[in-house]
């Protein structure tokens, strides 16, 4: 499948070589502003290409992402240390007004994936600004979260991660919900499991593991500037699950009419994907503390969302 990717930084670039280097995509193609920077990207990524599946690489102007299947926006701007996602709002909302009129007159038929923070408000903002359904404008969501939760707890139980079932569902962001009611190892309760590796969890290994997790952003950006490498895996797991037309249960941000009596808001919840998209939404089991976390963290996105609305076209 050829993928478009708008935004050639660290998390477009890294993206496109994960997808390259995991055969997601047969074709990538790097649009940025800075033209320069999109070809250098380009270039470096193809040189990897002898090292993996056949692929084609090159970096172009809007038209050159006719033919997309799915089209990844990675522009704005990122986080600085000590910065929260919302505050990039405003500046990403313009930025994908200017952005998303031109994808789509190239590439009418795309599945639009967002990696641009704030996440699930900059989801809705593409929903609103391209008019298309919601199950074709998907954000990476707590994909990112999901995969921190499990490498942490599967370190701490002593197994691998692709062992440990467990989800992060709201924000990606602050007021993210980590499922721990329905984290399983080996088939049991992640407590159970836990016990039966003789590696129990105390309710210290649960909050070293919520703030592992919750503040992992903050601790990277603090040591190397930005994130790239945990996102680029994500969003190329993705895209493999549209291209595969896999059915893959992935938490991803897509726009909801509701959630626990929060109307229109983006946030991740587990959904099926395949090659429409989101093809289905699993409402997990909750219990009454994440149920609780889970519509705080709705209500944070609505505002965020409120707040900017008046200023889209
Ligand atoms: N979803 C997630 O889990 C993650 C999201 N992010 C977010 O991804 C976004 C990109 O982060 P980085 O790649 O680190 O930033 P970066 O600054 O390295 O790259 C952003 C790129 O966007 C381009 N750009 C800006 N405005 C543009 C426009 N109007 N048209 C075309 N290109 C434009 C810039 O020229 C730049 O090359 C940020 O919002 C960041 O917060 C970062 C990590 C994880
Ligand atoms: C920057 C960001 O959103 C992340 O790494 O989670």
């Amino acid at each position: 499948m050829k993928v478009g990717i708008v935004g050639a930084g660290a998390v477009g670039a890294t993206a496109g070589f994960a997808m390259v280097m995991s055969g997601s995509a047969s074709e990538v193609v790097l649009v940025d502003m800075n033209g320069k920077l999109a070809a250098a990207q380009a270039q470096d990524i193809a040189h990897a290409v002898p090292f993996a599946r056949a692929a084609q690489v090159r970096h172009g102007g809007y038209p050159a992402l006719a033919g997309a299947g799915v089209v990844v926006l990675a522009a704005g701007v990122a986080q600085r240390p000590g910065e929260t996602r919302l505050q990039l709002l405003e500046r990403n909302a313009a930025v994908f007004g200017a952005i998303i009129p031109s994808v789509l007159a190239a590439a009418p038929d795309a599945i639009l994936l967002v990696a641009t923070n704030p996440l699930d408000v900059m989801t809705q903002i593409a929903t609103r600004i391209s008019g298309l359904p919601p199950s074709r404008v998907i954000g990476s969501g707590t994909i990112l979260d999901t995969a921190r939760f499990r490498a942490l707890l599967a370190d701490r139980l002593g197994v691998t991660a692709k062992s440990v079932h467990a989800h992060v569902v709201g924000e990606h962001g602050d007021s993210e919900v980590l499922l721990w009611s329905g984290a399983t190892v080996a088939g049991l309760p992640v407590s159970r499991g836990a016990e039966r590796l003789k590696r129990p969890l105390t309710a210290e290994d649960r909050a070293a593991i919520d703030e592992g997790v919750r503040r992992a952003a903050y601790h990277i950006i603090d040591g190397k500037g930005h994130t790239a490498f945990g996102i680029a895996g994500g969003l190329s797991r993705i895209v493999a699950a549209i291209a595969g037309d896999e059915r893959a249960v992935l938490t991803c941000s897509i726009l909801n009419e509701e959630v626990l009596g929060v109307p229109d808001v983006a946030l991740s919840l587990p959904r099926v994907i395949g090659a429409g998209g989101v093809l289905e939404t699993v409402m997990p089991d909750l219990s009454d503390e994440e149920s609780a976390a889970l519509k705080r963290s709705a209500e944070i996105l609505k505002e965020a969302v409120t707040s900017v609305e008046k200023s889209l076209p």
